[in-house]
């Protein structure tokens, strides 16, 4: 098994591509980001000084590129008679779905390729079954989503993988049926394991309803590290975080010790107020959202993502190398992409990337946003021909939506349900 762990020290990750101001930190890096965007693995601070960030600078840039390069959209309002263009944005998001393809308007494909497959569904929490919002603690999850979510566990093995604890993602989601993977897969539990042996601090526990499950905690030695620098960090933030009006980024960087990390973080931040400090186990993170959408995390440095938490997951169940599964993961950030990765590059499944801004990714498909990745109705549906009952997913949004009718229908469905 490919888990290495080669220092003891954490890495505090960051996804924006600014580079005015530079402070060289020891360290071995892994680039993790929220955002989306890649950068090198070079290590240095960096501290724009102003709003709107280069972000703002590098989308109108890539819209320009993509609109000079796409044909004009034109069109006359019936009122004013004034000729006006496509909205830019739309436009821009337009030609980045010829790359990837909505999965609603490519449900067909979809469904194709799920013929006579079994399909392991895995999704993210932040961003994809629950809209982006000011506040961690106040990233609920719609009823409807929940609903869901568990329909479609009763025909699929269907995991949560999130950058949140486990416990918090448990908390938000509340549903027992599914496995859930926290701290981007650093914490999985899920099901007993045929066999656990060939994986370190992978353990039988039970889980809160008191059934056997198997606790898979590759970090587990990070944990005291982590602790001590969520307490620096939580420190920190109560005195002086108070109201964000500068914008400041640590780029990422590691240290040799949760001191380091909580000095560099003093220094760096000390002109920024109100951030917000949350533990998510085996990594914190801090949040300074309020000033633009960011996240900070210290992570442990260890060769464990969530592509490698679907293959835990997908061997746990026993539906690993089998021709006949069909994983699907569902994710919307940079820590998704590790996902969406190992199964594009082993063509196995298809990641579906939830964002309403181009961006590049590993994934096959997209969806826009929450809103539009939502499960809603999944039911079984008795055919009138053969009377079996079948399993339906057949409403507006959903990514597995299908509006199939007859025979075409059904036997997907059957196909399905086999
Ligand atoms: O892997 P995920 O389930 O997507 O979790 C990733 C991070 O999500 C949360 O932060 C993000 O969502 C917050 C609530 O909408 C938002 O305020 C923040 O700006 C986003 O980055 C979560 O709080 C982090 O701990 C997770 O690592």
């Amino acid at each position: 098994m490919d888990l290495k762990s080669n220092h003891t020290s954490p890495v505090l990750a960051d996804s924006s591509p600014m580079n005015n101001t530079r402070l060289g930190i020891h360290s071995a890096l892994l680039p993790y980001s929220h955002n989306g965007s890649a950068f090198s693995p070079t290590l240095f601070l960096t501290i724009p000084r102003r709003r709107p960030g280069i972000l703002d600078d590098v989308r109108s840039s890539l819209f320009d590129a993509m609109k000079s390069s796409s044909p004009t959209h034109n069109k006359l309002t019936k009122e004013s008679n004034t000729e006006t263009t496509l909205n830019d944005v739309d436009l821009a998001y337009c030609n980045w779905t010829f790359k990837y393809p909505s999965a609603l308007a490519s449900f067909e494909q979809i469904a194709n390729k799920a013929k006579g497959k079994r399909i392991a569904l895995f999704l993210d929490y932040d961003g994809t079954l629950s809209p982006i919002v000011d506040n961690p603690d106040h990233a609920f999850m719609s009823n409807a989503m929940r609903a869901a979510v568990k329909n479609v566990a009763k025909y699929f093995p269907t995991a949560i993988i999130s950058g949140r604890s486990r416990d918090k993602v448990y908390e938000f989601v509340g549903l027992t049926e599914l496995y859930y993977a926290g701290s981007h897969g650093m914490d999985i539990m899920g099901p007993v394991r045929p066999s656990s042996t060939d994986y370190k601090n992978c353990i039988r526990s039970t889980d809160k309803q008191g059934k056997e499950v198997n606790l898979f905690q590759p970090a587990s030695e990070f944990l005291p590290m982590i602790d001590e620098v969520y307490n620096c960090l939580g420190l920190l933030c109560n005195t002086s975080f108070r109201e964000i009006y500068s914008f400041s980024i640590v780029k990422m960087f590691s240290c040799e010790s949760s001191i380091q990390v909580f000095k560099s973080l003093v220094e760096i931040t000390k002109d920024i107020v109100g951030a917000n400090v949350e533990n998510n186990k085996f990594c914190v993170s801090v949040h300074y959202r309020n000033v633009d959408e960011k996240v900070l995390e210290v992570r442990p440095v260890l060769n464990w993502h969530k592509g490698k938490a679907v293959e835990f997951l997908l061997e746990s169940l026993g539906l690993m190398n089998c021709d006949d599964v069909l994983p699907i993961y569902v994710g919307d950030d940079r820590t998704d992409e590790d996902a969406f990765k190992v199964l594009r590059e082993g063509n196995r499944g298809y990641g579906i990337i939830v964002s309403s801004v181009p961006k590049e990714s590993n994934a096959f498909y997209s969806l826009r946003d929450p809103l539009e990745f939502n499960l809603k109705i999944i039911e079984p549906i008795t055919c009138t021909t053969c009377e079996k009952t079948l399993f339906g997913m057949h409403v507006k949004y959903s990514i597995l939506e299908t509006i199939f009718v007859g025979d075409t229908y059904y036997a997907f469905l059957e196909s399905l349900v086999a």
